[in-house]
C-alpha cells in the first residue's frame, strides 16, 4: 500500500476511494488504518497507524503470520488492546483475524524491538488436547518413545519440529526432525517473539518454536514436544498448559552404553553429554516441573507406561479429533459489540451455514493468541 491519502486520516471513517479499502479504528490516541489497495479479488490487509498526538502516521512493524489476501473486510475493535477482522470471501477457517495492538505480547515486542509493533493471529474454533512436554538425558530414550507412540497412533500425535544449530545426524532430515537453522538466523527470528522457549543444550542452540505446536494443533493432533529441562521450564512458565514427563535411565552406566551404542556422536560429545545428563536428572526429579516421572529401564514396560499416562491403556478410538467447522460469512456484514458478545448481521441471505442471518461470538472463550493462533471462538447463529 502507499501512503494513505491525507483525507482518510483526516477523516478516520471508513472509506473507499480510488481502489483503496480502509477501515480506521481509533484505540487510545492512535487510529489503526487497515485494508490497502483493493484491486478485487485480492485486498491484502496491511496496517498502518495515526498518532494522533504527534499528528504521525507510522508504519508498524507487523508480526505473526499475515493473513492471505480477501475481498474486503469487516472490522471491530475489542477491549482496546486487539481488533477483530472478519475477512470476506475467504474459506470458513480462515475469515476471522485478530489484529493484536496493546496485548501483553505486542507490548514487550515494543519494548524489545524499540519501535511501533502489531501482530496478526487467527482466530481458531475449539481447543487442542494439552501439549505433552518429555523431557530427560541424552540417550535415555525420549526419541525411541515418541517414534513408538507416533508410529502406534499416526493419528492422534504430531511431533514439534524444534529449530536447532547442530548440525544433522545422518539419517535425520531437515524439517522432519529439526529445522536445521544458522545461529544467526535463529538470533534473530528468537528477538521477533517466534519462540516460545528456547535455550542452550550440549553447545547448541535449540527452540521451539510457536508455529511449530500450533501446525499441530491445527491438525487436530495432541502435540509432543522432546526439550530439555531448561525449555520444559520455560514451557511451564509461559500461558501454554502442557504435561510435564521426565524420563530416567535405570544407571549412569546404561545410560553411557545407550549413547555410546547408538553411535551419532563424537566421544567428545559423548562426554559432553554425561557431564549434563547428572543435573538434568537432579533437575528432572526435584524441580518440581514435571508432573510425571517414567524410568526407561526394560523398553515395552516403559512405553506401556508412557501410554498409561496419556490414557491410552483402554479402548482408545485413533482417529483424529475432527476440527470445528467455521463459518463462510457472506460479502456484506455489519459487526457490533455488546458486553463480550460480537453480533455479526449478514445482509444477505446467502449465509450457507444458516437460515438465521445474525450470528454471535462469544469473547469469553478465547485463548492464546499472537504470535499464535486466537484459539476457542465459539459462535452461533440466532
Ligand atoms: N529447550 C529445548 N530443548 C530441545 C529442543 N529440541 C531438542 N531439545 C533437547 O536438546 C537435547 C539434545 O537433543 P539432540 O541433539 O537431538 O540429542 P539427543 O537428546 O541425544 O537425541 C535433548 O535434551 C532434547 O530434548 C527445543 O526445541 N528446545
Ligand atoms: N529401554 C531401553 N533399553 C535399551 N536401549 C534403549 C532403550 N531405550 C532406548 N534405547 C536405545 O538407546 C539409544 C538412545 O535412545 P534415543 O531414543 O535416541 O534417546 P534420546 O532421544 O533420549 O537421546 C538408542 O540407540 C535406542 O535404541
Amino acid at each position: 500500500m502507499g501512503e494513505a491519502p491525507a483525507f482518510i486520516i483526516d477523516d478516520l471513517q471508513t472509506e473507499f476511494l480510488n481502489g483503496f479499502d480502509l477501515k480506521s479504528h481509533v484505540i487510545g490516541n492512535k487510529a489503526y488504518l487497515i485494508g490497502g489497495v483493493n484491486d478485487e479479488p485480492t485486498l491484502s490487509l496491511g496496517v498502518h497507524i495515526f498518532d494522533q498526538t504527534r499528528g504521525e502516521l507510522v508504519n508498524p512493524l507487523v508480526l505473526g503470520t499475515k493473513p492471505t489476501p480477501c475481498k474486503g473486510h469487516s472490522a471491530v475493535p475489542l477491549n482496546e488492546d486487539r481488533i477483530l477482522i472478519i475477512k470476506r470471501g475467504s474459506a470458513p477457517d480462515d475469515c476471522i483475524w485478530f489484529l493484536e495492538v496493546d496485548t501483553q505480547f505486542v507490548r514487550e515486542q515494543r519494548k524489545i524491538l524499540g519501535t511501533e509493533v502489531v501482530a496478526w493471529s487467527k482466530g481458531v474454533r475449539g481447543n487442542p488436547d494439552k501439549p505433552v512436554v518429555i523431557s530427560g538425558p541424552s540417550g535415555v530414550g525420549k526419541g525411541t518413545l515418541i517414534s513408538m507412540l507416533m508410529k502406534e497412533f499416526p493419528s492422534m500425535f504430531g511431533f514439534s519440529v524444534s529449530h536447532t544449530t547442530r548440525a544433522p545426524r545422518g539419517m535425520e532430515k531437515d524439517g522432519v526432525h529439526y529445522h536445521f537453522t544458522e545461529r544467526s538466523a535463529m538470533e534473530r527470528e528468537i528477538k521477533y517473539g517466534k519462540f516460545l522457549e528456547f535455550a542452550a543444550v550440549h553447545g547448541n542452540l535449540y527452540g521451539t518454536s510457536v508455529e511449530a505446536v500450533e501446525v499441530v494443533a491445527d491438525a487436530g493432533k495432541r502435540c509432543i514436544l522432546d526439550i530439555d529441562v531448561q525449555g520444559a521450564r520455560s514451557v511451564k512458565a509461559s500461558s501454554l498448559d502442557a504435561m510435564f514427563i521426565f524420563v530416567c535411565p535405570p544407571s549412569m552406566e546404561e545410560l553411557e552404553k545407550r549413547l555410546r551404542a547408538r553411535g551419532t556422536e563424537t566421544e567428545e560429545q559423548v562426554q559432553k553429554r554425561l557431564r549434563n545428563a547428572q543435573a538434568e536428572i537432579e533437575q528432572g526429579q526435584s524441580s518440581g516441573i514435571f508432573d510425571h516421572i517414567l524410568y526407561n529401564d526394560n523398553l515395552e514396560e516403559c512405553y506401556e507406561g508412557l501410554k498409561k499416562l496419556l490414557g491410552l491403556d483402554g479402548n482408545v478410538t485413533t482417529s483424529p479429533k475432527a476440527s470445528p467447522k467455521g463459518v463462510e460469512f457472506p460479502m456484506d456484514v455489519a459487526i457490533s459489540k455488546i458486553d463480550q458478545k460480537i453480533i455479526i448481521k449478514c445482509g444477505s441471505p446467502e449465509l450457507k451455514t444458516t437460515s438465521k442471518n445474525l450470528i454471535v461470538l462469544d469473547l469469553c472463550s478465547l485463548k492464546g493468541g499472537a504470535p499464535g493462533r486466537t484459539r476457542g471462538l465459539d459462535f452461533y447463529a440466532i
